[in-house]
């Protein structure tokens, strides 16, 4: 039986006085690949957030690699790419090297000199996403499939064992969100162990080993398969509104 590398035990979590998050008890083992889907508001992002330390939880406690949230230190074990990395400016004046070396300046600070291990690792992490003919274009100048696939570089950079994605394939077009999952796919393989939130459910589920479904407080953790074989109005009873699987793909 593979570790929890992530273990939420009766979390709830407040905005002021809105629950977002109730009595949430999730654990995520090394080597899954977890679609975390729910509606609008559920509070998939906010549960992101506490994995990242960004918020604390108003009650209930986290550990990560079997330590407790506050304790743990090693935050190059988890990388993250943002809902928001595929809108980027146009103008902005980085190339792609330069991006992705982001990715291990914000570990270890702005002026620090790359040595040749660093140089390689980001050469091998744009290689990883099959983006090695782009190494000197200009981010700005690629396409979102393409950026998108740039940041996920730079979130592997510094070898992260759990990779987290908050709606990476809003504004991708359907062919290049199948290519995208199956890079995820690859890095899975490779033993990345993967939080995605999506609401592109019927890809997900194709390619998830674990499928987790959030409004509020936890309504499904469980098979895709299963998950899958819900009739819609079993579904929609977690959304809090009408859903249909079968024509949910872009
Ligand atoms: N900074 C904030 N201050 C107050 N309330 C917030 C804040 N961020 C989120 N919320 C509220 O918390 C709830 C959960 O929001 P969250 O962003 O986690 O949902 P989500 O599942 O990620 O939604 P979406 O699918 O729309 O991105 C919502 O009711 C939202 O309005």
């Amino acid at each position: 039986m593979n570790e929890d590398i992530v273990n939420m035990h009766s979390v709830d979590f407040y905005y002021g006085s809105r629950q977002a998050l109730s009595n949430i008890d999730f654990s995520i083992k090394s080597g899954e690949f977890i679609g975390l889907v729910g509606p609008n508001g559920g509070g998939k992002t906010t549960l992101i957030k506490l994995l990242l330390g960004l918020e604390k939880p108003t009650n209930g406690s986290i550990s990560l690699f079997g330590q407790s949230i506050e304790r743990f230190k090693q935050k190059n074990k988890i990388g993250y790419v943002s809902q928001k990395s595929n809108t980027f400016n146009r103008g902005f004046p980085a190339t792609v090297e330069e991006v992705v070396a982001m990715g291990l300046t914000s570990k270890k600070g702005y002026f620090r000199r790359f040595t040749k291990q660093d140089k390689q690792k980001i050469k091998q992490a744009i290689a990883l996403v099959g983006m090695e003919a782009y190494s000197h274009d200009n981010i700005g100048d690629l396409s979102g499939g393409q950026q998108q696939r740039i940041f996920i570089a730079r979130a592997l950079v510094s070898d992260p064992e759990l990779l987290i994605l908050d709606e990476p394939t809003v504004g991708v077009d359907a062919e290049n969100v199948e290519k995208f999952f199956n890079l995820l796919h690859e890095l899975n393989k490779k033993n990345i162990t993967l939080l995605l939130v999506t609401h592109d459910i019927g890809t997900m589920t194709h390619h998830a080993s674990q499928v987790v479904c959030l409004n509020k407080t936890l309504h499904f953790h469980g098979d895709p398969k299963v998950f899958q074989e819900m009739t819609d109005q079993e579904v929609s009873q977690f959304y809090g509104h009408q859903l249909n699987l079968v024509s949910h793909q872009h």
